[in-house]
């Protein structure tokens, strides 16, 4: 579904991105972890367009995408959920989600967009709140109104920026029964997470970075075992 090869992104003398090259196959839910600095959210900016690379390649669905506007990504079916949420605070939640279904693509009939809001606040559980203001949700509800937004862009790969953020142990473990919901509805997913305990009960594969290098990637126990990967956590913990 997605293949990057000898990705690099450098911000002056760093390089936040150093040859990174991975593959995500469809239906696949891939964890990208590292250490605070890795290039965790530089690789995902560049998948998602928000940045470009200096070097590499990005493929997503066959179609080369390496220098393409995020928006054409988004249309291509490549969505993304970010960690910070911004909804519009005024509008209810029915509404935010309709922006998100009429994304870029103000023609899509009105009945069109609904049904596929209508088909995500079921999937994500907001439907008791689709009239509540998006500025009155709850923390987690705000996670699940970005999940929703993000869907409702109909991707075909979601890519998910820390998402858990800031919930208690059991908001988490719901978040991640949704994430399992998502993908088993037919949306492949690459996430980043620090919660270890999330990214051992979500992903089916993980990728390590640090000094945006891909140090390790493999089943979770595997790369939890290798010593290059306790290396990158312990040495930086010092
Ligand atoms: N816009 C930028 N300008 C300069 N340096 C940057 C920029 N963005 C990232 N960096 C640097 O690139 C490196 C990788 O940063 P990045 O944010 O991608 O890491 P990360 O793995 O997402 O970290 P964290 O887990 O703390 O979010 C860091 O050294 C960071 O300081």
């Amino acid at each position: 579904m997605l293949s990057v090869q000898g990705l690099c992104k450098r911000f002056g003398g760093v390089t936040a991105a150093n040859e990174v090259s991975l593959q995500v196959a469809p239906g696949e839910i891939l964890a990208v972890i590292g250490p605070n600095g890795a290039g965790k959210s530089t690789l995902l900016n560049l998948l998602s367009g928000l940045l470009r690379p200096d070097e590499g390649r990005i493929e997503f669905l066959g179609q080369e995408i390496t220098h393409a506007p995020p928006e054409v990504r988004t249309w291509k079916g490549l969505g993304r959920a970010f960690q910070i949420v911004q909804p519009f605070p005024e509008m209810s939640v029915w509404e935010n989600l309709l922006v998100g279904a009429l994304y870029g693509k103000p023609s899509t009939p009105r009945k069109v967009a609904e049904r596929v809001v209508a088909e995500v606040i079921e999937l994500t559980g907001l439907a008791p709140k689709a009239q509540t203001p998006a500025g009155e949700l709850t923390l987690l509800e705000d996670k699940r109104l970005e999940l929703a937004r993000a869907l409702c862009t109909q991707p075909r790969l979601l890519l998910l920026d820390e998402v858990m953020a800031g919930l208690r142990p059991s908001e988490a473990l719901e978040a991640v029964a949704l994430v399992r919901r998502i993908r088993d509805s037919g949306v492949t997913v690459l996430f980043i997470e620090h919660l270890m305990p999330v990214v051992r009960a979500l992903a089916d594969r993980v990728v390590v970075m640090d000094y945006g290098r891909v140090i390790a990637e493999g089943p979770y126990d595997a790369v939890a075992a290798n010593p290059k990967v306790r290396e990158a956590y312990l040495g930086r913990a010092q």
